[in-house]
């Protein structure tokens, strides 16, 4: 079998805050393959975010972070990444888009520009003419209308579905391997964000290209991606295949995410009906299972010990807890 492109291994991400140590991500593995897409889902304030960094190498960089485990991008830890890693994998084979493009596209400079100076810093032979002639064809690429109009105009100037099209066409400027996608459309109206993700997801399959997609929200992934994994207070608490984690959830959290999901097809029904209670702070650490101060399902056992992601004999769907909802089905039906 071939390695995958991301391997990642107990990645914890800890900063150092005036409240003491903050573990915003903690024993984080999971594999990513080729061309596929990863859905990082969970509520705010989970670890999505620090996670998509951390393998993005920009936490390690902060003064009050530390990572530790490994984050293998086709063979290479890239978890702590030194100057000449840094410029060989991020922003070059691993790229990544946010949440708000507006903060990070220069309002001062032209859209075209912010394209051709990504192309050109990755291939310094590069003229101006082939930069501009290629920024033009990823504008094109990204579905942006009028493409070579729309290189000599400014951010303000553009819509905010369109200024997150120039986010993804910079993001792909250096043809990356590995997309990690955070939130992408959470600034956007609903149907933009549809078009948005629709595109995302027609990129990865012309390309080749993996892609990690971060969300607070579970409609977002659900079909645009191949895997799923549920984030509840830095740790994967569900992780599955798509069509299986859709089908049948298996962690009482991962439940409760999905009947608070806002319908994105459906935005009359956008209300989400919230989880009782709420995260736990990450920097406060309790023994036991983290989300069992919330769990309908919770017993002594889950205040004791933290359960680890486990099969339970189904396949390729780990649950991190000790009463899965497929065990508390299956005693139901027996005791029936
Ligand atoms: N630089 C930092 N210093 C200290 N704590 C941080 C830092 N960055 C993030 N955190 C903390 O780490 C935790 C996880 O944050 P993160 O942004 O990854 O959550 P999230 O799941 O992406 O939520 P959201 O969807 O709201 O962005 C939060 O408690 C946050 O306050």
């Amino acid at each position: 079998m071939s390695r995958p492109l991301l391997h990642v291994r107990d990645l914890t991400t800890t900063f150092t805050t005036s409240r003491g140590e903050v573990v915003s991500v903690d024993r984080v593995s999971f594999d990513l393959e080729r061309g596929q897409t990863l859905g990082i889902v969970g509520e705010s304030g989970s670890g999505k975010s620090v996670l998509g960094r951390t393998v993005m190498g920009l936490t390690s960089a902060a003064p009050n972070a530390t990572v530790t485990g490994s984050v293998l991008f086709d063979g290479v830890d890239i978890a702590n990444p030194d100057k000449k890693t840094r410029a060989q994998y991020l922003g070059a084979r691993i790229a990544m888009i946010f949440q708000d493009p507006l903060s990070s596209l220069n309002p001062v400079k032209l859209i075209g520009v912010h394209i051709t100076e990504t192309l050109r810093r990755h291939d310094k032979s590069l003229s101006r003419q082939e930069a501009r002639r290629r920024a033009i064809e990823l504008l094109d690429t990204v579905r942006i209308p009028d493409p070579a109009r729309r290189f000599g105009q400014y951010p303000h100037e553009l819509s905010g579905g369109m200024r997150q099209r120039v986010g993804i066409a910079i993001a792909l400027a250096c043809r990356p391997q590995l997309l990690i996608a955070d939130e992408p459309t959470t600034a956007l109206d609903v149907t933009v964000q549809k078009h948005v993700l629709d595109l995302l997801g027609m990129l990865c399959e012309e390309q080749g290209m993996a892609m990690l997609l971060v969300s607070h929200d579970l409609g977002v992934v659900a079909g645009r991606s191949d895997k799923v994994a549920v984030m509840y207070a830095g740790r994967i608490q569900e992780e599955a295949v798509s069509s299986d984690f859709f089908r049948h959830q298996r962690h009482p959290y991962s439940q409760a995410l999905l009947d608070a999901k806002p319908h994105l097809e459906n935005p009359a029904r956008a209300e989400l009906v919230s989880i009782p209670g709420r995260p736990p702070d990450p920097a406060h650490r309790f023994p036991g299972c983290r989300f069992a101060p919330r769990c309908r399902f919770v017993q002594g056992r889950c205040r004791e010990e933290e359960p680890s992601l486990e099969s339970g004999g189904i396949p390729s769907h780990g649950a991190a807890c000790f009463y899965p909802l497929d065990a508390v089905r299956s005693t139901q039906e027996v005791s029936i």
